[in-house]
């Protein structure tokens, strides 16, 4: 074999936390190569997952009419006549188009890309098995090097995936029809996100999980109004279920078997019930580190592992397992390696946002969690429909719940659903990045009308409901 090349810093993976940190890396001068086993760049954000399934829920809302029907309250639904390729033309443009952009970042910062598999030799080289053909492989070193190898869907043993109508999430993206009928497994984040897709689509949807709430992380508030809202689109949901047989024959309707003694038989079936990284396949004994039980790479706050020239960012660490964390991560990582202070940790607040019909975002501690951690709070909340851009949108159940601390009236927490959800929720995170409240709503002018603007309302509320709590006087002496 030919003498490894040197780099200063190897990346193995080039989704969200593998390209943040090859080009900060490059941004910091630093001679970079990026392992990607993909022909393309973006990892499952680009390729399988983020980007996709949000394009293809913009298409589905606009093929729905929905909105013109909150509007104008007619049906302009597009719905009947659309075809597969209606469906999945704009996630091929714009999901393309996102990989291209990548790549020209990474050829204008002077990232150098391998195509191909990456595995450890020993704890400063990286072997790369190219896809054949050629085939073969070469080894590369590095000071420092970054893993971003991500995550893949997990397949539970009871679901025969070579089915052309058994899918996980990856391979929906290949269907050749739109299903019609569906049974979504698992109510986590993809299952709740792609039930409210296909329902909006006309199809008639299942949603089976082994818990009894949909996405309990949520504030209660949030959760169940997305329950009402998902049951109103006609979603189907079954608790505390499990498949335990999965009959799919090659013509007709495959055939579930729940654990309750319940019978299901729908057109296609679709199996989210989380994702699993495959560390052990790069050979971490070679580099010197461990794994977890679950199979993920311990890292410290620095997203070091064990071997301190090696670090580990994105789903390959586990939670928070999103593209918007494992861009910072990546970027954490990059410059503790070369000892740039740009970034030295990630942010103290991290948003989620879930991209249902309709859509939920949330950041900072929920009701409950506010209570267990004995906080005297005081909740203000403004519903969508009290806004005027709100009532312009036919928004007629969204609305914003903040949690302020009661006695100095910092927000400690904020809570969206309804249209916009995940961008609404930048004003509040922001305010909280600065240690912001009250004040600081009640000071700011938002433009008018704008959903923003339901900050300003929702923390009159919670004014009226701390004087009710404190009674009045002693709520008007008390400072915020
Ligand atoms: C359907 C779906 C919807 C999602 N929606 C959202 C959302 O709305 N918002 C959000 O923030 N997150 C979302 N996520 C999560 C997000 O996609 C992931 O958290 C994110 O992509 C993880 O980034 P990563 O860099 O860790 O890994 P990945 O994006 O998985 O990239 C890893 C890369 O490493 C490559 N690779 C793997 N092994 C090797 C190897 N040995 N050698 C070389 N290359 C290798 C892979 O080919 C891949 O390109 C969604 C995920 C899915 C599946
Ligand atoms: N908008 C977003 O931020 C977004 C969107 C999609 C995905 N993601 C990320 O992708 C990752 C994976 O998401 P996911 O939804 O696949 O996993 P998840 O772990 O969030 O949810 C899996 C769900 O499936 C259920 N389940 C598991 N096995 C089951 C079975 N055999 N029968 C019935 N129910 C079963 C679980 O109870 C759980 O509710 C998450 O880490 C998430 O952060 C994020």
């Amino acid at each position: 074999m030919p003498k490894p090349l040197q780099y200063d810093l190897i990346v193995i993976g080039a989704g969200p936390g593998g390209l943040a940190a090859a080009d900060t890396a490059a941004l910091l001068g630093k001679r970079v190569a990026l392992v990607e086993r993909n022909p393309v760049v973006g990892g499952a954000a680009v390729n399988t997952g983020t980007i996709p399934s949000k394009t293809l829920r913009e298409t589905a809302l606009a093929i729905s009419g929905a909105k013109a029907r909150a509007v104008i309250g007619l049906d302009v639904s597009v719905r009947r006549q659309a075809k597969i390729e209606d469906l999945m033309r704009h996630e091929r443009v714009v999901k393309a188009s996102e990989a291209h952009q990548m790549r020209t970042l990474l050829d204008r910062y002077g990232v150098m890309l391998h195509q191909g598999t990456g595995s450890f030799v020993d704890p400063h080289t990286v072997r790369v098995t190219r896809p054949s053909p050629p085939g073969g492989s070469f080894d590369i070193r590095a000071d420092k090097i970054v893993i971003a190898i991500g995550s893949t869907p997990v397949r539970p043993a009871v679901f025969p995936f070579e089915h052309a109508r058994v899918h996980d999430s990856d391979e929906l993206l290949y269907i050749t029809s739109i299903p019609r009928s569906l049974a979504v497994i698992g109510g986590g984040v993809i299952g709740s996100e792609y039930a409210c897709m296909f329902a909006a689509l006309g199809v008639r949807v299942h949603l089976i999980d082994g818990r009894d709430t949909l996405l309990p992380f949520l504030d209660p508030d949030l959760s169940a109004a997305l329950t009402k809202a998902m049951e109103r689109q006609g979603i189907v949901f079954h608790w505390k279920e499990q498949v335990e047989r999965c009959h799919a024959p090659r013509s007709g309707e495959v055939e579930l078997q729940l654990k309750s003694g319940n019978e299901l038989a729908v057109s296609n079936v679709l199996v989210c019930a989380g994702r699993t990284s495959y560390a052990d396949r790069l050979d971490p004994a070679a580099a010197g580190f461990g794994l977890t039980p679950r199979g993920l790479i311990p890292v410290d706050e620095h997203f070091r592992t064990t071997v301190p020239h090696i670090y580990a960012v994105g789903d390959v660490i586990g939670f928070p397992a999103l593209a918007s964390t494992s861009y910072e991560q990546g970027r954490v990582a990059a410059c503790h390696a070369f000892g740039s202070m740009a970034k030295e940790a990630l942010a103290q607040y991290l948003p989620a946002g879930i991209y249902t019909i309709p859509e939920v975002s949330s950041v900072g501690l929920t009701e409950p969690q506010a209570k267990e951690k004995n906080i005297p709070v005081v909740i203000g909340r403004a519903d969508y429909d009290q806004n005027p851009r709100g009532k312009i949108i036919g928004d007629k159940t969204g609305f914003l719940k903040l949690i302020f601390d009661r006695e100095e009236m910092k927000l400690l927490g904020v809570h969206v659903i309804g249209e916009q959800a995940t961008e609404l929720i930048h004003v509040g995170l922001t305010a909280m990045m600065t240690g912001g409240g009250a004040n600081l709503f009640l000071s700011t002018c938002f433009n008018y009308p704008t959903l923003g603007d339901l900050y300003k309302l929702a923390t009159h509320d919670a004014i009226l409901k701390r004087s009710e709590l404190m009674g009045k006087a002693q709520a008007n002496l008390s400072r915020w």
